[in-house]
């Protein structure tokens, strides 16, 4: 079926902005809504979430459970699962619904994604928050970061770098002449595998290439599927029409391998650990022969983050700077800092480094995240839990210190207590694994060897995700910078190396940390495109020479 495109107009896409962050304070209107809508879906019970294929809801019988990690004997939802023949089924559709989709006006197609955000900024922001709280273990002031400011950040700029690639056109035109280039969605579909720790996050891996005209067959994480859940139907609600995206939940290796041995598998777009992103690679490369072009791969991934600290820091600030980076959402967010270099003096010293981080994380509060009081709660699962308590167990095994924490109870949710291990060696197993979890690592350095320590810090992972440097000092922070260039994709000076906001900093890591397309960007969306140059000439020739060619 043919479907003309009707466009008699430029339209432009209206100003955006961040999403305002709200501040839930007790007794605001935004802090009753909140907990009426978290107090709702805890009374609810278990939501059963199906899988939607071209726009039909399938409930497939073979079930699995999302628990609450404040509350493991609790499932917020039990969800059907996805298998072979249905992902089959799931790709014949979106590639069914591909040509509408491609041949949608743009301001139509980019229509659909702002309304989605505005639903999720008023109407649905209160529930799709509870659902991270619930789910993904966040408390009140995470989720906000998260599921209203951020997924909404992505959606509407997302837009707007969409509108800017379109504009990008060539500069010249020769006489009679008039050169374009269109940014055509890939042939094929578009497989998107997005983690449990940002609701925005796996909400962008689906829409990102959506927005440019691709269709999409969506695995999300099984630890986030009910706000995932909700956030799609936020795109139906929106308009995105059947097949565009296909929901598809179940068990990650098949879902996977059916899409990737697909012939007209396009793309990946992940988001997860450096382990499974390189396993993808590998099987696509294997596939090489099979498909119609050359898949294009993005994925964000793990990473090692550092705060490295001068002597001329101001102490106060960079130990609470400190505590967020590394204790925020219990370092389970890929930018989450997990080794900490300080001069040793400034360590050592009395009312120091070292007393104000054992004082301030002592008073931590953690605890189920419908109590919103508290700082921290709960990891997000059984393995993540025994993964992190191992890792405290092998750094104390290698002559790590714990100077606060270092204990956890799973008896009742998946609580870990801010962790913080001395080391004297810069090598040590907590210093270079990814943790994801709420443990921090310190190395004391001696105060002369700053240049060495930077040095350090670039060799000792393989990853390249974010950083930051303290100090007063702006000779320091230029070396620091410069010996540290390829150490991270995100470097901040005075800040803490979490926090990164669509549209002001965006987001990505090179080395293992990823292909560094850079989330929340252009660079991204450009990915999911491949362009033709279309010249067109306005007078006809009336023979082939040349001026040259004649005496
Ligand atoms: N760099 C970034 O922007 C960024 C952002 C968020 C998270 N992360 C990284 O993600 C990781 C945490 O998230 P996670 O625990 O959800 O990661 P994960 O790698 O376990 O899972 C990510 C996705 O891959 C799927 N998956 C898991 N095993 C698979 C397999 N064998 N085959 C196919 N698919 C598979 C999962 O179901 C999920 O949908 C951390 O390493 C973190 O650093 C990176
Ligand atoms: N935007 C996030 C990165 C997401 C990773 O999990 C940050 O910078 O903290």
């Amino acid at each position: 079926m043919s479907h003309p495109v009707t466009q008699h107009g430029l339209f432009e896409i209206p100003p955006v902005n961040n999403e305002p962050m709200r501040n839930y304070e007790a007794k605001s209107a935004d802090r009753a809504g909140l907990q009426a809508a978290v107090d709702a879906m805890m009374a609810k019970g278990t939501f059963e979430v199906p899988c939607i294929i071209n726009g039909r809801e399938v409930r497939t019988g073979r079930k699995s459970k999302q628990v609450n990690p404040s509350d493991h004997a609790k499932a917020l939802c039990e969800y059907h699962e996805a298998d072979e023949a249905l992902i089959g089924e799931a790709i014949k559709g979106a590639l069914e619904a591909k040509t509408a989709w491609e041949h949608m006006p743009w301001n139509d197609r980019a229509a659909i994604f702002l309304k989605a955000a505005d639903l999720l900024a008023g109407k649905y922001r209160y529930e799709v928050m509870a659902a991270t709280m619930l789910g993904q273990g966040k408390n009140v002031w995470q989720a906000e970061i998260d599921a209203a400011a951020e997924a909404c950040d992505f959606l509407r700029f997302g837009i707007k770098y969409a509108e800017q690639l379109y504009s990008i056109q060539p500069p010249k035109n020769s006489p009679n002449v008039w050169n374009r280039v269109e940014y055509r969605p890939l042939e094929g579909f578009v497989l998107a595998v997005s983690p449990f720790n940002f609701t925005a996050i796996g909400l962008n891996i689906p829409c990102a290439p959506a927005m440019v005209g691709n269709v999409v067959v969506w695995k999300p994480s099984p630890m986030a599927t009910y706000s995932n859940y909700l956030v799609y139907k936020i795109l139906e609600e929106a308009g995105l029409p059947a097949g565009v995206i296909q929901f598809c939940p179940g068990p990650p290796e098949p879902i996977v391998a059916t899409a990737i041995n697909h012939r007209e598998f396009a793309s990946l777009h992940f988001t997860g650990s450096t382990f499974v992103f390189r396993n993808l690679w590998k099987q696509i490369s294997n596939n090489l022969d099979k498909y119609r072009g050359y898949p294009r791969i993005v994925g964000e991934t793990g990473g090692k983050n550092f705060h490295l600290v001068h002597k001329s820091a101001n102490v106060e600030s960079a130990v609470h700077q400190t505590i967020r980076a590394a204790f925020e959402y219990q370092g389970q967010k890929c930018s989450a800092l997990s080794r900490l270099y300080v001069p040793k003096s400034m360590w050592n010293a009395k009312g120091g480094f070292k007393e104000l981080l054992q004082k301030h994380v002592g008073e931590i509060s953690l605890g189920p995240v419908n109590e919103f009081q508290h700082f921290m709660g709960p990891v997000i699962a059984r393995h993540s839990y025994d993964k992190i308590m191992g890792l405290i167990d092998a750094g104390k095994k290698a002559g790590g210190q714990i100077i606060t924490g270092g204990v956890g109870d799973d008896s009742k949710g998946f609580f870990v207590q801010p962790t913080v291990i001395e080391t004297t060696d810069p090598g040590s197993v907590t210093m270079v694994n990814e943790i994801f979890g709420p443990v921090l690592t310190v190395y004391a350095y001696d105060d002369d060897k700053f240049e060495e320590t930077c040095h350090l810090i670039d060799s000792t992972t393989e990853y390249s995700l974010t950083g930051a440097i303290f100090s007063t000092d702006r000779a320091a922070l230029i070396k620091a910078s410069n010996l540290l260039r390829n150490a991270s994709g995100m470097m901040y000076y005075n800040d803490k190396c979490t926090g990164a906001v669509v549209g002001q900093q965006p987001f990505g890591g090179a080395r293992a940390s990823g292909t560094n397309d850079r989330a929340g960007s252009m660079a991204l969306l450009l990915r999911f495109t491949s362009a033709r140059t279309i010249k067109e000439s306005f007078v006809d020739i009336g023979h082939y020479s040349y001026p040259s060619n004649h005496d």
